[in-house]
Parts: C-alpha cells; structure tokens; sequence
C-alpha cells in the first residue's frame, strides 16, 4: 500500500470513528469495497464517506442480526425499543469522541425527556449501540439539548408519520410495490420479501438521514399478484433519478454475499404511448406486457419510479365511464415537486386547465415580500439550538412565537390540541372573526367606508424553522417548507366538479398534503383581475393572505396580498370545495418571512383519510350572495356534505 493509500485509509477511520466504528472493521470494509469501486478513493469519500458509512452500517446490521439469531447467553441489550416504536438506525450523527476502539457503533446519549416520553407512538428508539450512562443526564437548561460542549446526541429517532407507517408495512406485507425517495433519490426496490425492505429502508436511514427516507414514499398493494405485474416503461426509467452508486454498491455486495439481486416485483404503468412530446400519454387499458418494457433486476434496482398498480388504473377508469384508452399526464408537476403527481382518469387531456405548475409562490409585480435576513432578528429565529429543535429541553425563539410549544409532534403531524382549535375555529360553531379598521378587500370594491370590514377568519400560525435558524434542515419544527411529500393524483371528478385531487394512500390525521401555491399579487392587482374575470365570465382561484390585516392601521396595499393560482399555481388548485366538514384545512405557515403580510397557506388532513378519497377544503365562500369580490366565486356547489351552505343545491 503506498503512503498515499494509507493516508486515505488513515482519513478514512478517523471519519468513521465518529460513528463509533473501530479501525479494524473500517480498513475490512475498505478492503472490500475499494474493488468494486474500481479502486477509486474518490468514490469512496464523496459525500463524507458517505458509502463507507453505509456498507458499515450494512455490516453491522447483519452482525446484529446473526447475533440476534443466535441463543442469548446472558448480556442484555441495553435499549429495548418499545412494542409501539419501529426500530431504526440512527441518522449520521455529528462527531463525537469515542475514546475506546471497541465501543460500540453509533454511542448515543439523550436527554431525559426524550427518553422517557415513550408514549409518542411516533418517537423512534434505536435498539443498536449502547447507551451510555443515564444517571449522569443532566436535564437540558439551555435552549438546545445538543450545546457544542456537551455534544449529546439524541437516542431517540423522530420519524415522519409516513415514514412510520411504511416500516411497519415493510414488517406487515412482503408484497410492496414501492418506495419512491425524493431528495435523495433513489430509494425503489422491488422483489424483495419484507426483511428485504426493512433492510433497504435502515439502509436508506443511515446513508441519508431524513433526506431520503422521510421523503420516501411506499406504495403497498395487499392484493398484489405478482402475475399480474410484470411491466415497467423503460423511457420513465431515463427521466428518473437515481442513486447508482449505492444501488450498484447494494447489488455488488450482494451478489457477492451470495444473495439473489434484487429482481422486478413492483408494477410501473405498463403500455405508455407519450404523444408526441407533449408529456401526455395513453395508457391502453388492456396492459399487456412487452419484452422490451420489462425491466432488468439492474435497471429496477434504479429506478425510483412512482409504480401504479395495474388494478388500480383499472379502477380509476371506470370511474370515469367507458373509456377505451386513458389519456392522463405522467407528472402534472412536471418534475417542479419532489413527487410525481399524476393525471388520472381524465375523459380528455385537453380539458386541463391552461396553467403554468410552479412549486412556489411568486411575486407577480408590486407585492412587497421581505425574505432578507436582516429582517428576521434574534428573536425570530432559533440562534443556539443543534440539530432537532422538537427534541429541546426548552422551548427556543421559534417555539416561543407561538406560545412556548411547537405545533408539530414529533414525526411531521400537527399536534392534535392545536389541529382541534384550529378546526373547531373554523367548521361548526360560528367562526371567529377578526375585522380590519381599514378593510383592504373593502377598499377594492370601491366603495370604502371605514368600519366595513366584513371581518376575516381569525387564522393561528404555524411558525417554522428556516434558514437563519441554528437547527439541522431536518429538524422536526420544519414541514411544509419540505414540499409535497405524499402522493396525489389529479382526477376527473364523477360528480361533475371537473378536475380533483386524490390522495393515493391513506392518511393519518394532522398530515402536512401540500401549499397553496400561486402568485402572489397585491390587494390593486386582485381587483384588476376580478375586474377582467367578471367581464370574461371566468373564474380565477384566489386565497386572501388576509390573517393579519387587522393588525394594521391603514395596510398600504402592497401588502395586503393575494395567493392567485389560477394561471401560475401547484396541485392546490386542482383542490376542492367542501362546506363545513372538508378534509383538510388551510392553515397560515411562517416560514421566511417574520412580518404576516406575507405567508405560506399549508393544507393538513382534518382527519384520517382513505386512500383515493378526494381531497378538499372549505373556501370560505358564501352561496348567497352575488359578492364578485369573494376570493373565489360561488358555484352551484356539489360538495354532498350535509352542512352544505348552498341553499339553492
Ligand atoms: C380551485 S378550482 C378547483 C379545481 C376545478 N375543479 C378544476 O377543474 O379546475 C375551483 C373550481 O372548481 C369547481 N368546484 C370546486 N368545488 C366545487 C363544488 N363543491 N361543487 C361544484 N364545483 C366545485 C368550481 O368550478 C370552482 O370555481
């Protein structure tokens, strides 16, 4: 080995040993690794050894499992992880000084309340390493329980709710069709029994932390037959994004362990004919396989591909009629979410709406948006917390702006007290209303008198961790500004609403489904287009950003805004109306911006949802009066809900 190679293996354990991995174990796995990467070190250290790290933690996980399997003679685990809670590895956690070169991997130390609040169904707790002495725990008094000094890393793993629900799937079903990593990319596996899956989820863990497996997305089928699914769409294959490297690490090593690679399971929509380039594709209904479309297990193991089971196509189109062929678009999104969103269903392609999808609010023209930093101070923002903000003994700057307590549970749901108010607030009880001294909506009209205001719901917002903040990007008090992380589908709807959303899988109460997103554009700008609606008999999709216009004297109106999404908008705008009892429901989100003029209006789930139930919400709009200056103009609507508000239904 030249100097040069020793000093590589010599970074090499130091970087692991902050993981808790010995020399020994590091330089084997060096060993094995380096062939097939073709000896590249470069390969190996990208991303902070970011496969290293992997394939010891592979390792580690298999010696557990032998050791697991093996009688017990004696020794006790030190950590048992709770019936409720899913094991999982640890994310990649920051340096920490492991003096001894036998300790175990991956020494985590935590604060007392984490620990002890196992009544968290959604609180995760690593049965793997060792912890270390509790009795020398000292409850946190700074703001962080993870200060520099003391460098204490949690013991307990908060995963997201969907994150959740698919490990214990993976222990539940062997017949999966999917998971779909978004940020990370890949994360698609398919042919696997369920070990298999835990496996490449934990593995999915440790490589990418909540980068990659919070933003996982699992299709399960129960009824899956395997007969039945035997296509993938090679083009999709080429448009997608995936992670090679460790794909061809997994199947490498475990070819080399002796394993069978990973062979095609999961379904991707078969039979896809794109037109001509327009992104639309027809879907023949009869789904027969073709040579060419079948995916090698290499190709499969590379794709992480948004898998429709061929039931499920089914199914759509005959909720729709009698349709011979289903014209539907791949990714209405067109590749701006990190999922794919598609069309289904839809009688005709051409009746899409003309919009432009964008994933984020944009300025139009005048709205006065303030994203500079200077304008978050210290008090807006979190300035001492480490990594998970959910996780401190104390409630830090971000928490204090919304009363001392984070909104989020642990996991990504909104806690059910705040959910509760929020929903109470607004459904069946006369909603609360907050009036404007200077009522910029009145103004618009024309016809401003003081005092007209006709009031505003009363709103709470959610305040999120952001970029000035000390946190870790995957610190639990940040959500909605992840994006879109479930799946949904754009569908025709058979009450003749048109267009509609649908959620593909079950969802719990509290979920984050997505923003409402569009321009942005002033209380003036607002008006100009209702105005140009009105004489052209259309609608446009308006969401007020009205929350805090009371506090204002006289609101200059640049900053009383408006979230237009009828021509620039996301998926929202596919979403709706429901009166009183809908599913979801719009919150206000500060996310960049301190000031209320302007925030992000975030949709939860009032409920539990079932897969392929139709998502809406309630507009706020009143049935019985012609008011042209509603946000959104009133319909014969079709909501079926019992409490509907329009009388003329
Ligand atoms: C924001 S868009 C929702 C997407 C719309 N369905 C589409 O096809 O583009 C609002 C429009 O959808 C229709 N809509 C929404 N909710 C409805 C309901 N409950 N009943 C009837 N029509 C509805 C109305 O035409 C309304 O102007």
């Amino acid at each position: 080995m030249s100097a040069k190679e020793r000093k590589q293996e010599a970074d090499a354990c130091k970087a692991m040993k902050a993981f808790g991995f010995t020399q020994l174990q590091v330089k084997s796995a060096i060993k094995e690794l380096l062939p097939l990467y073709g000896g590249s070190w470069e390969l190996i250290k990208d991303a902070k050894y970011e496969v290293l790290l992997d394939f010891l933690l592979s390792k580690n996980e298999e010696e557990d499992k032998v050791a697991k399997s093996k009688p017990k003679v004696g020794k006790k685990c030190s950590t048992v992880a709770p019936k409720n809670m899913v094991e999982v590895l640890p994310l990649a956690l920051p340096a920490i000084s492991s003096d001894s070169e036998d300790s175990q991997p991956l020494l985590r130390r935590s604060c007392r309340r984490q620990q002890t609040d196992k009544s968290n169904p959604v609180m995760m707790q690593t049965s793997v390493g060792k912890v270390q002495d509790n009795e020398n725990e000292q409850p946190c008094g700074s703001q962080s329980c993870f200060s520099a000094e003391d460098m204490e890393i949690p013991l307990v793993r908060l995963l997201p709710w969907h994150q959740i629900e698919k490990a214990s799937a993976f222990k539940k079903k062997s017949n999966l069709q999917l998971v779909e990593s978004t940020v990370e990319r890949v994360g698609c596996v398919a042919g696997q029994s369920s070990q298999s899956f835990g496996e490449e989820i934990a593995e999915s863990t440790q490589l990418h932390g909540r980068n990659a497996v919070n933003d996982a997305k699992l299709l399960s089928h129960e009824d899956y037959e395997e007969d039945k699914c035997k296509k993938v769409d090679s083009s999709q294959i080429d448009k997608l994004f995936c992670h090679k490297r460790k794909r061809s690490l997994r199947s490498a090593s475990r070819q080399e362990k002796g394993k069978t690679p990973l062979k095609p399971h999961g379904v991707v929509v078969g039979g896809l004919t794109s037109d001509l380039g327009t992104g639309i594709s027809c879907l023949a209904t009869k789904i027969e396989p073709k040579k060419e479309q079948v995916a090698s297990a290499s190709e499969l193991d590379e794709v992480p591909l948004a898998v429709v089971h061929p039931e499920t196509v089914e199914k759509q189109t005959s909720a729709c009629g009698t349709i011979k062929a289903i014209p539907y678009v791949e990714d209405v999104s067109k590749g701006e979410e990190r999922v794919k969103i598609p069309l289904v269903n839809g009688c005709a392609a051409e009746d899409l709406p003309d919009f432009l999808y964008i994933s984020q609010n944009f300025v139009y023209d005048k709205a006065y948006v303030n994203f500079t930093l200077a304008s978050i101070t210290d008090k807006d923002c979190c300035t001492r917390c480490l990594k998970d903000c959910l996780t401190c003994c104390m409630p830090c700057a971000c928490a204090n702006r919304t009363g001392g307590e984070f909104l989020y549970a642990p996991g990504g749901l909104l806690k059910d007290s705040f959910l509760e108010e929020i929903i109470s607030s607004q459904r069946f009880k006369k909603p609360k209303l907050i009036f404007c001294r200077d009522c910029p909506l009145e103004r618009s009209k024309g016809k401003y008198e003081p005092k007209s205001c006709k009031g505003h719901l009363e709103r709470k917002f959610i305040k999120e961790c952001w970029s000035k903040c000390r946190c870790s990007k995957q610190c639990g008090n940040r959500v909605v500004q992840w994006g879109i992380s479930v799946a949904l589908q754009v569908f025709q709807t058979p009450e003749g609403k048109g267009w509609g959303v649908q959620t593909v899988n079950d969802l719990p109460r509290g979920a984050f489904v997505c923003e409402y997103v569009g321009e942005i554009i002033t209380n003036a700008e607002m008006h100009v287009r209702n105005m140009q609606s009105r004489s052209g008999n259309k609608h446009i999709y308006l969401v007020p950003l009205d929350a805090d216009w009371y506090t204002e004297g006289i609101l200059e109106d640049e900053k009383a805004l408006y979230l237009d999404g009828t021509l620039y908008g996301n998926v929202a705008r596919f979403i709706n109306h429901r009166c009183c009892d809908a599913n979801l429901v719009g919150i206000p989100v500060e996310v960049e911006s301190p000031d209320h003029h302007y925030y992000r209006f975030a949709f939860f789930t009032t409920r539990e949802i079932a897969a392929m139930e139709e998502l809406t919400w309630d507009y706020g709009i009143e049935f019985g009066e012609q008011d042209h200056h509603q946000p959104v103009q009133a319909f014969k609507c079709l909501c079926g809900s019992s409490f509907c508000r329009d009388i003329n239904r």
